[in-house]
């Protein structure tokens, strides 16, 4: 996919990294947030309304047949009067439904174009927000926002035009031909439609607010069944089946009285509606009835206007049908806002005035004077940390747990800003490079091996798409993994399973090694490289990681002393800083600490 620029909320703080609470918004003020996002094709939008409108005209002109036939049929009997207006009749009709056909696939065909865009824009958004942040939602809530939350929001910036459009100008339409045919019926007639404009927006608003809740919970209990179902060998290792059992249950309760309460809402909102007409109907009959007996209408005229009235009321009906849905949908709309608020904390944009970093890059790293708080966090996690790396070192970073180790690593990839001070890739403070150069130059390997449901080569080549065959088989080699994908019937095309389930510990991060030796990057930070490992594993990718690390900087977080005994220099974190420093570089950084200071 290309790269975009991050959505521009036009409410949303700059930087701003923490989802926020809902933010309410009316139905136009979400078509202007949302309609601008998706390019969709104005014509074919303009064409089916257009059609529609057609459609609905000749169903009311062929309507006007009913009484020319009442009259001039049926009431003298005669045959031969039928023929002309019959034929007319049937033109309109086949010329009606062809136009409501096109017009209803032109339609559809937007919507989905718009729900396809859409969701494209907005999972563009979520890959450049930080991981921590999108963990504050869930993933399974994440997931209902990104199928759920956008049809409805679909069904709202999309759809709900076109069908107020057309369904608008039917009501105009069967509304102007029923006064044409009596105005004084008309009267009594659109006497209702303050009653019904007055209900669709009290049950608007009761709609929104049941639909928020009902969202709500939906995205909460399908990030607890994600969570449950990814936790499962520990659930049952635990035997805590029942417990998760009555988690799910409390929150599946939660959101089946959501569901109630607008099934409530609804069942009460269309027979009221059918009330309210059946009072119109009445009321209109009676008036007819009366007009007839003092010759202002003859039969076939009450009867034109009975068709146009059985017309003209589910439009009036669905005009207030279509301001409960869009005020509904109005809640998807401000969860989806909140996805958008949660920005993305660094710029990925080239910028044209700013020149890319010198090639080739060597790797030199500096940390001057940085320091660091989470958003929302009060106390900083590091602070006045000071480092001047050369390139090709191999820097260890130990501490206790919760220091701070991977936040440097966070930093470097500027998936964060540091608060204070500066991080600089060969004398450039990476703040002013586009975050996706900074990126580039670096590789990251996890203490999660983290595979796609691919095959091995797929997750191999992961990071380098356009690797040969020879250098994949190379970078496996060098990862100590070309042995036990040789022993495998299906070799590099063999499937890995969700996660890399069908392989063991030891071999996922083989594979992940692999891929982290293809990219050419020369920085590299390994998060815990051995952890989770037992010690045949651990020692078993000694060599593969000596070789990963040879002539790249890297950044080696551990705990391991096997790792840290091949630093050229061992750091130590700690309350926030960098504390101590051992290893052949000692000196070096120890005065560039002290100079800091
Ligand atoms: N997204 C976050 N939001 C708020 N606080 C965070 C976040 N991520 C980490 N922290 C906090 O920042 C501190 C440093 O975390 P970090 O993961 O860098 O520690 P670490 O030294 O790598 O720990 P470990 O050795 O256990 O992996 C911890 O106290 C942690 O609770």
């Amino acid at each position: 996919m290309s790269r975009a620029a991050p959505i521009a909320m036009p409410m949303a703080a700059p930087g701003a990294s923490a989802p926020t609470r809902h933010a309410r918004l009316s139905p136009p003020a979400a078509f202007r947030i949302f309609w601008p996002l998706v390019s969709v094709n104005r014509v074919v939008v303009v064409v089916s309304v257009v059609l529609l409108v057609v459609s609905a005209a000749c169903d009311a002109a062929a309507i006007g047949i009913v009484g020319v036939l009442t009259d001039k049929v049926l009431a003298p009997g005669d045959l031969a009067a039928f023929w002309q207006p019959a034929a007319l009749w049937l033109g309109l009709a086949a010329a009606g439904a062809a136009a409501s056909a096109a017009g209803g696939y032109l339609t559809g065909w937007s919507s989905e174009h718009f729900l396809l865009g859409l969701r494209d824009r907005l999972f563009q958004h979520l890959q450049q927000v930080p991981p921590d942040a999108l963990d504050r939602f869930g993933t399974g809530d994440l997931v209902t926002r990104l199928t759920g939350d956008i049809e409805a929001v679909e069904s709202l910036v999309a759809s709900a035009p076109v069908e107020l459009v057309t369904t608008a100008v039917g009501a105009v339409v069967f509304g102007a031909a029923a006064f044409w045919t009596s105005w004084q019926l008309a009267l009594v007639t659109f006497a209702v439609a303050p009653v019904i404009w007055f209900g669709a927006r009290v049950f608007g608003t009761l709609m929104r607010s049941a639909t928020r809740d009902e969202r709500d919970s939906n995205g909460r209990l399908a990030s607890l069944l994600e969570e449950s179902l990814a936790n499962m060998p520990l659930v049952q290792a635990y035997g805590r089946q029942q417990a998760e059992q009555r988690k799910v249950h409390r929150e599946g309760r939660v959101w089946m009285r959501a569901g109630l309460r607008q099934i409530r809402l609804s069942s009460v909102y269309g027979p009221a509606g059918e009330f309210i007409e059946t009072l119109s109907v009445l009321a209109v009959i009676g008036a007819g009835a009366w007009q007839i007996s003092e010759h202002h209408l003859s039969v076939g005229g009450l009867l034109s206007f009975a068709a146009y009235l059985g017309y003209l009321q589910p439009k009036l009906q669905e005009l207030g049908e279509l301001a409960v849905s869009a005020s509904s949908a109005t809640a998807a709309c401000e969860r989806l806002v909140e996805v958008l608020r949660t920005g993305p904390v660094a710029e990925s944009a080239p910028r044209p005035d700013i020149p890319p970093l010198a090639e080739p890059v060597r790797g030199a790293l500096a940390f001057h004077d940085v320091g660091f708080a989470y958003p929302g966090a009060g106390r900083p996690v590091l602070h006045g940390v000071h480092l001047d790396i050369a390139p090709g070192t191999l820097v260890a970073v130990t501490g206790p747990s919760g220091a701070g180790k991977s936040t440097l690593g966070k930093l470097l990839l500027r998936v964060y800003e540091p608060s204070q001070g500066r991080i600089l890739l060969d004398g450039r403070d990476i703040a002013q490079l586009p975050v996706d150069e900074v990126r580039r130059h670096i590789t990251l390997l996890l203490q999660d091996s983290m595979l796609f449901d691919g095959t091995i080569r797929e997750n191999i080549v992961y990071g380098r798409p356009d690797a040969t065959d020879e250098e994949v088989l190379a970078a496996a080699t060098a990862a100590d993994a070309h042995g036990f994908i040789d022993t495998l019937p299906a070799g590099y095309d063999t499937p890995v399973g969700r996660r890399g389930s069908h392989l063991s510990g030891g071999q996922r991060r083989r594979i992940a090694l692999a891929r982290a030796m293809l990219r050419t990057a020369p920085v590299l930070i390994l998060d815990e490289p051995t952890a989770g490992l037992d010690d045949a594993s651990a020692a078993r990718i000694m060599t593969p990681l000596r070789r990963l690390t040879a002539g790249r900087t890297t950044l080696l977080i551990t705990h391991d002393l096997r790792l840290t005994a091949q630093a050229d220099l061992v750091l130590h974190l700690a309350d926030g800083t960098v504390t101590l420093v051992a290893g052949p570089l000692a000196a070096t950084v120890t005065e560039a600490a002290h100079h800091a200071a």
